[in-house]
């Protein structure tokens, strides 16, 4: 019998994220183009006598360890609909940065409920998991799937994209969190009197992912959710000018930031854009990280 199972789930970053006009029930139409970066939290499910959550690594102090944590929602959700005990202890390794628009809270509840299902043997199917993973936020689905994929709805109804090659990425993380829900509200506020074009994916974007073309990607990432980033946190513009500055191809906040997301153009360019960042004194750390990544994958 299997007494212990763990999943191994990556980061993302959005290489376009294309937002509507708010929706009656708050969320936010999208055109998402996820990315999965190698980045990764990781969870272990262990059989025990109540449901406990205990974590390591970078910035735990800054999650929940009841069961508000995203990993307990996913295990007391799968419990729920398999009609089973939901006692399980899970222990969650973060390296992906908390609240930091690369969705590690989202990883954690994908690979809670793989880990879970492994070991309670559940029988779900792929397309079960991933009505879990939507009821448990947006971008969870797309933690299980990985690789690169749009989102369309609030971002959990997705489409595998085809990647024609590897990006290679720096991350600039931030001093403190960005909240989602804030930076959708201030969105709105500075879209407001405006007419919001519907989310639409750009072909130019998906040629460049298709065709592993770095340069044609740098020319077409985007993010609506920026400005209301920067404008919450003004800061960003000088780690994106920095990135920029250091010969970064393109600069771009990650998702609803506070993350800042850096394409360069190989390994050795990473090396030199991250010291250079980090001697700019514009960021807390960085990260270097290649794409495409598997999803969660149990290890
Ligand atoms: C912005 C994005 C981009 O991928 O991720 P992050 O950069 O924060 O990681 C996502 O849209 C975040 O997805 P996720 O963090 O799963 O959000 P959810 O838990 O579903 O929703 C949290 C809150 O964000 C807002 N929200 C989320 C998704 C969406 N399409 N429209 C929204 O307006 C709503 O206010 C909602 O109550
Ligand atoms: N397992 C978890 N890991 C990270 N954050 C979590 C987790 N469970 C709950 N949270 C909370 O969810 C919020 C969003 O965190 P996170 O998913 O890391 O950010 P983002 O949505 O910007 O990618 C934070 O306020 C965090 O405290």
């Amino acid at each position: 019998m299997t007494t212990t199972v763990t999943v191994r789930v990556p980061a993302k970053v959005n290489v376009q994220l294309a937002v509507g006009a708010a929706r009656p029930d708050g969320f936010h139409d999208l055109a998402n183009v996820f990315l999965a970066v190698g980045l990764y939290d990781e969870v272990t499910a262990t059989p025990a006598d109540t449901l406990r959550i205990t974590a390591e690594g970078h910035d735990v102090d800054r999650i929940p360890l009841d069961r508000t944590n995203l990993a307990a929602r996913a295990a007391e959700l799968l419990a729920a609909r398999y009609g089973r005990s939901p006692d399980v202890h899970l222990h969650i390794t973060k390296d992906i940065p908390v609240a930091g628009g690369m969705a590690g809270g989202s990883a954690d509840a994908a690979g809670a409920l793989l880990a879970c299902d492994a070991l309670w043997s559940t029988g779900a199917s792929r397309d079960e998991l991933l009505d879990l993973c939507a009821e448990l936020g947006s971008d969870v689905p797309f933690s299980l799937v990985g690789g690169a994929a749009l989102g369309r709805g609030r971002g959990e109804l997705l489409t595998p994209l085809p990647l024609g090659g590897a990006f290679h990425w720096v991350f600039a993380v931030a001093d403190g969190g960005l909240s989602t829900p804030a930076v959708y509200r201030e969105f709105d506020r500075l879209t407001a009197g405006t007419a919001v074009p519907e989310p639409e994916a750009d072909p130019a974007l998906l040629a460049a992912l298709a065709a592993g073309d770095t340069a044609a990607l740098a020319a077409a990432l985007t993010n609506d959710l920026q400005a209301a980033a920067l404008s919450l946190r003004p800061s960003l513009a000088a780690t994106l000018d920095a990135g920029t500055a250091a010969g970064a191809l393109a600069s771009l906040v990650s998702g609803s930031g506070p993350t800042t997301a850096f394409l360069v153009k190989d390994a050795e360019s990473a090396q030199a854009v991250a010291a250079a960042l980090l001697a700019s004194g514009t960021c807390r750390a960085v990260r270097v990280a290649d794409s495409p990544a598997a999803g969660a994958t149990v290890i």
